[in-house]
């Protein structure tokens, strides 16, 4: 029913107006799917290898498009990944680019889904699926490597862990976003936007989580519910072993002089989440440091995991971290990404569902998140390729998708 008659592939626009690619696959029946790569700034060193646009439209034209054609079936997901793979022939998705598998990858799940008529969310998860939603972190202030000039953390995120429901969290999370400017004015601080969105102020990061704090607070008294808050430190971009360690504006820290620092801040703001606190070569400090808070935050691995099974499985072993950042550019196929949120799950990890700082309209992470009950998602608080995502949650709580 779901024999794949065609996939073609093209070039268009992400948010930072660099080519990605995007994906259709027609099947039998009429199914039809369309999707596209997202696109990193503050890459992992072991993440999946993604090819300038056209290069990796053409390669998988040539390698890829004839093992799918006529050959497999759009609703069997792993027979759909196993054909890139074999495709792509390496272990790191570098002959086809990992842009054109995902592309396909999730292109032929919503081809799948949409032969049978299930929402995408049910078609990857299962009748059961679809009744709890995940907490969104939004990302509000920031700076690292998706905006010049600002802060040194790439990302404080708002958490409104006690939302009754993903609407009202998606809701307070753009209230956040609304009160740190209304903040910024006040302090005369003129700020413009980095790549996700978030206000990119030439501040230091002391001045931002007294911002975000003050934030946070006066929109959780406004809408009666639990918001914190919590960072993506992007730590790997900071490290450097010849200056000695973490390098900020204002100082350096060694790596025990990092975790201290981690640590105190999630004891000062109560911080729901810290991603990346640590170089993505560092199982020890990440262990290290989910010893001493791991009871009261997530700690999640992003560049240090790259949604890979072997890595995350390293990490467990270790005591790294207690949850993983998930997504499924990093690793080339859905497939994959199961895989490591299904070993996840298994150890007790959580899993976070994540964008990445270049998107496109495409709401796939939304339909995963809620198809893997993931007890968070990461997709920004506002810009069109951010809200593509949380208005396709509030479709999804709605029924309306
Ligand atoms: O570090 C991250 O978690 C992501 C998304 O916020 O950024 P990038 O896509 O640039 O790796
Ligand atoms: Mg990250």
């Amino acid at each position: 029913m779901t024999l794949v008659t065609d996939v073609r592939l093209r070039r268009v626009l992400d948010s930072r107006g660099n080519a990605t690619v995007e994906a259709d696959v027609l099947t039998e029946e009429g199914g039809f799917g369309r999707a596209a790569a997202p696109s990193g700034a503050s890459t992992g060193e072991y993440e999946a290898i993604e090819l300038p646009a056209a290069e990796a439209i053409a390669k998988a034209r040539e390698d890829a498009i004839p093992r799918l054609v006529g050959e497999v079936h759009a609703g069997n997901q792993r027979e759909v990944d196993a054909a890139l793979a074999a495709a792509d022939g390496t272990d790191d998705f570098s002959g086809i680019g990992a842009n054109s598998a995902v592309a396909i990858s999730m292109a032929a799940a919503k081809a799948g889904a949409s032969v049978t008529g299930a929402p995408l969310y049910q078609h990857l998860g299962g009748t059961f699926r679809g009744n709890t939603f995940p907490i969104p972190l939004g990302n509000i202030v920031g700076g690292g490597e998706h905006a010049a000039d600002a802060t040194d953390i790439q990302e404080f995120l708002a958490a409104p862990v006690g939302a009754p429901s993903v609407s009202e969290a998606i809701f307070a999370n753009a209230a956040v976003h609304g009160k740190v400017h209304d903040i910024l004015v006040d302090r005369d601080e003129p700020a413009g936007k980095g790549d996700e969105g978030a206000w990119a102020p030439s501040i230091d990061d002391a001045e931002a989580f007294e911002i975000v704090d003050e934030a946070t607070t006066a929109v959780a008294d406004e809408v009666g519910f639990e918001i914190r808050f919590g960072l993506d430190v992007a730590a790997a971009e900071m490290y450097d072993e010849d200056e000695g360690g973490y390098v900020y504006s204002d100082t350096v820290r060694s790596t025990e002089e990092q975790v201290e620092y981690i640590a105190d801040l999630v004891r000062e703001y109560d911080l729901k989440y810290v991603e990346d606190p640590l170089d993505e070569d560092d199982y020890e400090g990440f262990a290290d440091l989910t010893e001493q808070v791991g009871d009261r935050t997530l700690v999640c691995g992003d560049d240090l995991f790259v949604t890979n099974t072997d890595r995350l499985g390293d990490g467990i072993q270790q005591g790294a971290a207690n949850s993983i950042l998930i997504k499924p550019n990093q690793i080339g196929t859905l497939s994959d990404a199961f895989d490591a949120i299904e070993l996840a799950v298994e150890n007790a990890y959580g899993h976070v569902v994540s964008h990445r700082s270049g998107e496109t309209e495409d709401a796939t992470i939304a339909h995963l998140a809620v198809a893997t009950d993931a007890p968070f998602i990461k997709t920004g608080a506002v810009a069109g390729e951010r809200t593509a995502k949380l208005n396709e949650l509030i479709r999804i709580e709605d029924n309306a998708v």
